[in-house]
């Protein structure tokens, strides 16, 4: 009778153990080359193109008939091993002051301008230089894109980086690419630079 028990606490034993053996080296793995997770946030002024980019990103799909973003959507994109979770926020005035709040825990910020759109440039760089100076984002590394340059209007990498003063940030890693939502212009460069990014803050 004995026996009998520790024959079948030694099977069962022994099949949780294998089980488990699995599970565990499973895990190391997903661990050690796969899977790695990030968060970031996308802001802008209303009308840049933030939503357009997630969508380009999830889907490569684009549209021209757009709703404004209300208060926040997020959205989670995996591109190859990465799991990207999106703050994307919306960037009418009554939602900037929320702005702050979901950046705080980000691997990023990604700042996004319609480059075309001269009239709002100079409160577009107003209020990214007001959100970076909150000392709990200090050190976040920040991607600035500028949007829409299948228009003719857009301006140039260069005019961009001036009008933004993209070159007084100093406490931080700063990037620029010049994108289009619409003809998905660079948006692999944009993948490339997030998942470099991807190692979390915590
Ligand atoms: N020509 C052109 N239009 C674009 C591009 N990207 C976005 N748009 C258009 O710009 C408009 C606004 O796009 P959204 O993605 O909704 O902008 P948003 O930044 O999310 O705006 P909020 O949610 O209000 O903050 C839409 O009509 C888009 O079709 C682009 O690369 N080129
Ligand atoms: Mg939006």
């Amino acid at each position: 009778m004995g026996d009998a028990i520790d024959y079948v606490h030694g099977c069962e034993i022994s099949l949780l153990t294998e089980e488990y053996q699995y599970k565990i080296l499973l895990a190391l793995t997903e661990l050690l080359f796969f899977k790695q997770e990030m968060e970031l946030s996308l802001i802008g002024l209303q009308n840049a193109g933030k939503t357009s980019l997630v969508n380009v990103v999830a889907t490569g799909g684009y549209s021209e008939d757009m709703i404004p973003t209300v208060g926040f959507n997020m959205r989670k994109v995996t591109k190859g091993n990465v799991t990207i979770k999106l703050w994307d926020l919306g960037g009418q005035p009554r939602f900037r002051s929320m702005w702050e709040r979901y950046c705080r825990a980000v691997s990023a910020i990604v700042y996004v301008v319609d480059a075309a759109d001269h009239d709002n440039l100079s409160i577009s760089k107003g209020e990214l230089h007001d959100l970076l100076s909150k000392p709990a984002l200090s050190g976040i590394p920040l991607l600035v894109l500028g949007n829409k340059i299948d228009k003719p209007s857009a301006l140039s990498k260069q005019a961009l980086t001036d009008q933004m003063d993209l070159k007084g940030i100093g406490d931080r890693e700063v990037c620029c690419f010049m994108i289009s939502c619409k003809n998905s212009t660079n948006i692999d460069q944009v993948i490339d630079w997030l998942v470099k990014h991807s190692k979390s803050k915590t």
